[in-house]
């Protein structure tokens, strides 16, 4: 093979590497009515192609807002399109892809970079680290009595599809993000809802309304089958508080011909089975990663989060971006680079794990992916990085 090279692609080649992310994926290119709803996912300067006599590879990202433990957004980079073309596979080409786009999201003041994977095994050695996990569940709309203290909720109304093109950006900017959310731009929209178009299936989307206006909203599809009856398949829920995640559950209980309920890229923390008399009308099918988080500028994101109580050392291997290596002093007082002994020695793909508070310090230990200096310190880690909550994203790119 001759040799690749990695550059930005021009506003015409997008159309081709679409092509080709659609190939590697196994799937057709985009017909010209979807091209015209989705070429604008393609932030320009932020799609990158490898050559060698033609296009062999690419990848692309968009710019979007990381909320990380503690509340603050970091600037962070929402990573897609990868694909490879089958022929030229295994030598290297998204090595390439890879460090290019790193080095840029250095260079212009990322913090963070996050992907979902299509396998486990890609990413970790350019630092990615699985940062939040989702679950997969069932509910039996049969069994699924509400409890008599769940809140009644509010009104719900219908949208178009069109309406919910139109208002659902809004309504989204509008809820309270908890760590590990992303914010949804105007490049995000067009290509989730050319997905939702392209359901054999029509769309419904509701939004639920509460006291101050809308604070709530879901998107499904039913599918009915003559043996098994009908199935609704939630896509995307969003709401601000308990009342309103009580009556977007009330309204999609209530929807006639349904005899379960679907759900995926639901955070662990969510208390759907709390709602029901039987908890177990609700089933977890499936645990799975979520979002691969990547911290691109370290001092910067460790300085994005509180960390709690005592401080620690920790001694940072980056093998690709060279100018995180070095050792962090991290403690409720603040964050800086030190020269100090370590206590504990991490990879950056690890660090990117306990980051969001998606895996106890401990565990990794536990892993071998974690040394440390004294067997006290696993728990002292545990301590320093603790974090209210589990991060969940919910927003498929
Ligand atoms: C964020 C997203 O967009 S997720 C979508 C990812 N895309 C896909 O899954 C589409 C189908 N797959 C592909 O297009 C390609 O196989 C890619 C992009 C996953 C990998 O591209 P390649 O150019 O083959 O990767 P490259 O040769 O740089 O691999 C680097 C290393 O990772 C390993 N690797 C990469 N992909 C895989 C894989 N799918 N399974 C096992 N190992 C892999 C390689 O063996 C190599 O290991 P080595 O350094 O020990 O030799």
């Amino acid at each position: 093979m001759n040799d690749v090279s990695v550059r930005a692609l021009r506003e015409d080649e997008f159309r081709a590497a679409h092509t080709l992310f659609r190939a590697a994926l196994h799937t057709g290119p985009a017909t010209d009515e979807r091209w015209e709803r989705v070429h604008s996912v393609y932030q320009p300067g932020s799609a990158l192609g490898a050559f060698d006599d033609e296009l062999i590879g690419t990848v692309r990202s968009t710019d979007a807002e990381l909320v990380v433990p503690g509340g603050a957004r970091v600037p962070m980079a929402a990573v897609t399109g990868v694909g490879v073309r089958a022929d030229r596979t295994r030598r290297g080409v998204l090595t390439a892809l890879m460090r290019h786009q790193l080095t840029t999201f250095a260079d212009r003041g990322v913090v963070a970079a996050v992907l979902y994977a299509t396998e486990g095994v890609i990413y970790g050695r350019y630092g990615y680290g699985i940062a939040s996990r989702y679950r997969k569940c069932t509910v039996d709309t049969r069994r699924a009595q509400l409890r008599l203290s769940v809140p009644q909720g509010g009104r719900i109304e219908l949208l178009s599809l069109d309406e919910a093109e139109r208002r659902l950006p809004e309504l989204y900017a509008s809820l309270p993000l908890r760590p590990g959310m992303i914010t949804r731009t105007e490049r995000w929209w067009p290509g989730f809802l050319a997905q939702v178009r392209n359901w054999d299936k029509p769309a419904v989307t509701v939004v639920h309304h509460g006291p101050d206006g809308p604070d709530g909203f879901a998107i499904y599809r039913v599918d009915r089958d003559p043996d098994s009856g009908g199935t609704m398949l939630v896509e995307d829920l969003h709401f601000a508080d308990a009342a309103a995640f009580a009556g977007l559950w009330r309204f999609l209980l209530s929807v006639d011909l349904v005899e379960r309920i679907t759900l995926s890229y639901r955070g662990l923390e969510e208390p759907l089975e709390l709602l029901f008399t039987d908890p177990r009308a609700c089933a977890t099918k499936e645990v799975l990663d979520e979002t691969w988080l990547r911290l691109v500028d370290v001092e910067a994101a460790l300085a994005a989060r509180p960390w709690r109580g005592e401080a620690l050392v920790l001694e940072v291997t980056d093998a690709v971006l060279d100018r995180n290596t070095g050792r962090y002093r991290i403690g409720s007082d603040g964050v800086r680079r030190t020269e100090e002994e370590p206590d504990a020695v991490l990879d950056v793909d690890t660090l990117s794990m306990i980051y969001s508070g998606g895996w106890r310090p401990s565990t990794l230990v536990d892993a071998g992916r974690i040394t440390v200096r004294e067997p006290g310190t696993a728990a002292r880690l545990d301590e320093c990085a603790r974090t209210p909550s589990l991060p969940w994203c919910g927003t498929f790119f």
